[in-house]
């Protein structure tokens, strides 16, 4: 991961990682330039800042944040960039990320962040894809390809399903 990062996937916390590693995924699937780092509003409000105030300069196009519990997170980064950011609402043993989700989502009118389902880092991974291929045409269509194949997947599987009727 050296050069410029296109994609920014921060966390709350290493703990998240086994979640968020999907969203990294899918950006190497695209073959789009991302870094990873640990950044906390909570635990890091002095780095976060820092993170955020710095993104856009340094390259970064959309910013992928995953945090659990009261994840200020998403939020706090996406008061001090003017890039896209997404959410990702991480599950934790307690309330099953239910409180994540919200803290997420019920951002202020004025600063809005884009939040995928509970767990769901491959979304933020594909959303952060679509971002960019809006104005790439080659990414647009890898894009275009990647929803072909996954309806021929859908078609496969309803084939198997039926035929084991
Ligand atoms: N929600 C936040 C923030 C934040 O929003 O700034 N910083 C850490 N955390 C979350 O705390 C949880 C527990 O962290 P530990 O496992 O390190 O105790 C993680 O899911 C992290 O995202």
């Amino acid at each position: 991961m050296s050069g410029v990062s296109t994609v920014g996937v921060i966390m709350g916390s290493d703990s998240d990682w086994p979640t968020m590693k999907a969203a990294a995924e899918v950006l190497a699937e695209f073959e789009v330039p991302y870094e990873v780092e640990v950044v906390s509003a909570h635990r890091t409000p002095v780095k976060m800042i820092d993170y955020g105030r710095a993104a856009a300069g340094r390259g970064l196009k959309v910013i992928i944040a995953g945090a659990g519990g009261a994840a200020a997170l998403p939020g706090m980064v996406a008061s001090v960039t003017p890039l896209p950011v997404i959410g990702v609402p991480v599950p934790l043993k307690h309330l099953d990320g239910i409180d994540s989700l919200l803290s997420i989502v019920q951002m202020p009118a004025g600063v809005p962040v884009a939040t995928v389902s509970i767990g769901n880092a491959r979304n933020a991974g594909l959303l952060a894809v679509r971002i960019l291929a809006a104005a790439d045409r080659a990414l647009l269509d890898r894009m275009s390809a990647y929803q072909a194949d996954l309806e021929q997947l859908v078609a496969e599987k309803d084939a198997a399903l039926r035929a084991s009727l």
